[in-house]
Formats: structure tokens, sequence, C-alpha cells
């Protein structure tokens, strides 16, 4: 199979879908691979490295797209890349479809074969090729919100540790999967007081387990929430609902009640948010102020720390796309259920129930698309 890796496009996206290392691998396997030329300069890997793995240099995307059969990114595709994807062409990256309409409009009109990386599960309903990315996101939020708070940012200045004498700041961590736990590690290291509300009393448990005194559980109900969230320093929105857009967990009449200058990270933006007043924001330009509480929603986090991510996500990824490579993604999908899950979009067709249902399209179970000869 030719498969192809272009250079990110979106606001300071610095990872690259495929490392030299994976490029390599997948050329072993008697693939050709094509990278656009400096795709990789984020990670500092050089042309030259790609070129002595096997792989074709190439100046454009627009070649890349024209030609390859298999395109593996990292982002979504941004508006100028969805005009060049093809009918039959697969598309494997992250999508994050049921908050953006257009962008499924596109793909659905395109006949893409679009394969999420963010719905492939794994043997015990994990999201594997999510966790990673997870785990940098939940780390980089308390990075994130530490800065924010300080006063030249507009946050209420305060010392998430604090001081000998003077108490930490609170955090408060709305869902405990693997962003919430990720978060809730970082945040505990530093002295602060956490607190992780989450709904799956399983959740509870494990993370309260895990924690023992450096963190307290709560279960996520209105009263809970509201509580946590109005005595908070900094609250980190980490909740997901697979596949689907975010609850709004946060109203915009709570932020009245809440301190001034206290800090809400918005993890869960990519899914379209989990506070009502979210709204996505870039590395280049972070924050943004409503009613004295400061807003971080950044939807690529892990791009900042490119390098570590990419590793991160290659190790996950790779695995998968060598299989699409081996078999066809038909095949694949056939002898492996949980990559079947990734399967989002096809031949202008929504197979990803949650999507379909959140953005008003027939839904075509991935079952049907793969019993369909041809
Ligand atoms: N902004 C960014 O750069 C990044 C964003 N993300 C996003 O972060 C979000 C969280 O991802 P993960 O932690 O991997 O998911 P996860 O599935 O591991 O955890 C989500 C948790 O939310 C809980 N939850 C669901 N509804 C809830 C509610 N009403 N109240 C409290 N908890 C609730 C679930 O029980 C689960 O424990 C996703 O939207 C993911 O795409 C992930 C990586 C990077
Ligand atoms: C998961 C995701 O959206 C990211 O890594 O950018
Ligand atoms: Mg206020």
């Amino acid at each position: 199979m030719r498969i192809g890796c272009p250079k990110e496009i979106k606001n300071h996206e610095y990872r690259v879908g495929l490392t030299p290392e994976s490029a390599k691998e997948l050329i072993v396997q008697g693939n050709e691979v094509w990278i656009q030329t400096q795709a990789g300069s984020g990670i500092d890997a050089t042309d030259q490295q790609y070129v002595e793995a096997g792989a074709k240099i190439v100046d454009t995307p627009d070649e890349i797209f024209a030609e390859c059969e298999m395109i593996v990114k990292v982002k979504e595709p941004q508006e100028a890349e969805r005009k060049k994807l093809r009918e039959g062409q697969i598309l494997y990256t992250y999508l994050h479809l049921a908050p953006d309409a257009p962008q499924t409009k596109d793909l659905v009109e395109s006949g893409v074969t679009a394969i999420a990386y963010e719905t492939v599960t794994g043997p015990r309903g994990q999201l594997p090729l999510l966790k990673p990315m997870s785990q940098v996101a939940g780390r980089m939020s308390v990075q994130a919100g530490a800065t924010a708070l300080e006063k030249a940012h507009g946050g209420r200045g305060v010392l998430l540790g604090g001081v000998p004498g003077v108490m930490p700041g609170k955090v408060v961590v709305i869902g405990g999967g693997v962003v919430g736990f990720n978060a809730a590690q970082m945040a505990a290291g530093l002295g602060a007081d956490v607190t992780i509300l989450d709904r799956d009393p399983d959740v509870l448990e494990k993370v309260g387990t895990h924690f023992e005194a450096r963190a307290a559980t709560r279960f996520s109900n209105q009263a809970n929430l509201y509580d946590a969230v109005c005595g908070a320093d900094l609250v980190i929105g980490a909740v997901l609902i697979p596949g689907a857009a975010a609850p709004k967990l946060v109203t915009r009449e709570m932020l009245k009640d809440m301190q001034k200058g206290a800090v809400l990270v918005d993890v869960a933006i990519d899914q379209g948010g989990c506070f009502e007043t979210s709204k996505p924001t870039t590395h280049a330009d972070p924050t943004y102020v409503i009613d004295d509480v400061v807003h971080y929603c950044v939807a690529n986090m892990p791009g900042a720390v490119a390098r570590t991510s990419t590793y991160a996500l290659n190790n996950v990824t790779l695995p998968h796309a060598l299989r699409i490579a081996r078999m066809g993604w038909k095949k694949a999908m056939a002898n492996d259920p949980y990559l079947a899950e990734g399967l989002n979009v096809h031949a202008g067709e929504v197979t990803y129930e949650a999507v379909a249902r959140e953005l008003g399209y027939e839904y075509r179970p991935v079952a049907e698309v793969l019993t369909n000869q041809g």
C-alpha cells in the first residue's frame, strides 16, 4: 500500500503522524511511504532520517492526498486538507466528529473511509489510541492551570502547592478517567488539595484506592458539582462519553458563583467541551475570561510537547496501521472488532452511532459495511 503523511497544519501542531521509525516498519513490510518535506521538523526528525528509513520525500500535501491510498495524520483534517480527500482513500487520524458538523459533512461528501483514533477500543472497553494523548493532556492540564492562576495571566494569584503556613490551592477534576487520573497525579504531587468527581462507581473506587488521602472523591451529581466547582481555584474538565459531544456540566450561571480569578481548563474541548462557556482556543492564544473566570480550552494540548506525544501516539497507532496496510481496512476490521469501532465515516455514510445521532445522519452499522462486498 502507498501510505502518505502530510505535515500537520493546525495552529501550533508540531506532532507528526509517522516517525521515521514507524515509516521504516511500514516499508520493511513492503509498503511505500511518502512524507511531506519538513513533516517531522516539530520533533526534529529530518527529511534525511525519513529517506534513510526508505521513505520518499514529497514537496506538497497535494501529491500525498492525490496519490496515497492511506493518509496517516494526527489532528482532524483542516478545511484545506478536506478538499483534497478522495473516495476510496483511507484517513487514519483523530477526528472528534460529534461536535464538528462542518468536518463531518466534508468527510461524508468526500467518500473517504475515515478511521478515528479516539473511538478505536480495546478488549476491556478502553480507548487505547486516545490513552497516551489523554495521559499527556491530563498532566499538562495542571501546568496550564497553574500558569493561568498567576495574576499576570488573569488568575487568582494562587500557588497550587501553597507554602508552609499557607493553604494549598483547590483543584477539582471532573471525570476520573485517563485525563482525570493523570491530572490528579500531577496536582497531588504538587501538594494541591484535590477532589475528583465521576459518576462511575468503579472509577471512583479505582481513583479512591489509588490516591487514598491525597485526593477526595465525590459522586458527580449537580449538587456536588456545584459545591466543588464554586470552591475551586482550578477546575479541570476531563469527562468523556465516547464519540459523543461532552455534557455541559458547568453552566454559565455557575460562573457567577465561582471565585473571582478561578481557572477552568476544559480538556474535553475536543468533544465540544464540558463547560457551557467553553470555545476552542489555540496554543497561540490559549485563554479568555468570562465573568472573571479564566478559560483554557486548547483542543490539541499534546501538540505542544510534540516529541513525547508523537512517540507515545505512534506506539499505539502503528500496529493497526501495519495491519490495515497488510490486509486492507475491511479485512483488518473483520478480524478485529476493536479496530472496527474506529470507523466513523465510509463512502458517504456515518458508521459511528453517537456521531450519527448527534448530527442527524442516518446510521450505517460497521457490520453492514463489512459484509457488503466490494
Ligand atoms: N484537549 C486535548 O488536547 C485533549 C483532549 N482529550 C479529551 O479529554 C477527554 C477525556 O478523555 P479520557 O480521560 O481519555 O476519557 P476516559 O473515558 O478515560 O474518562 C472519561 C471519564 O469521564 C467520566 N464521566 C462521564 N460523564 C461524567 C459526568 N457527567 N460527570 C463526571 N464524570 C463523567 C467517565 O465515567 C470516565 O471516567 C476526551 O474528550 C478526550 O478526547 C484527550 C487528549 C487531548
Ligand atoms: C486527542 C487529541 O485531540 C489530541 O491529542 O490532540
Ligand atoms: Mg465571578
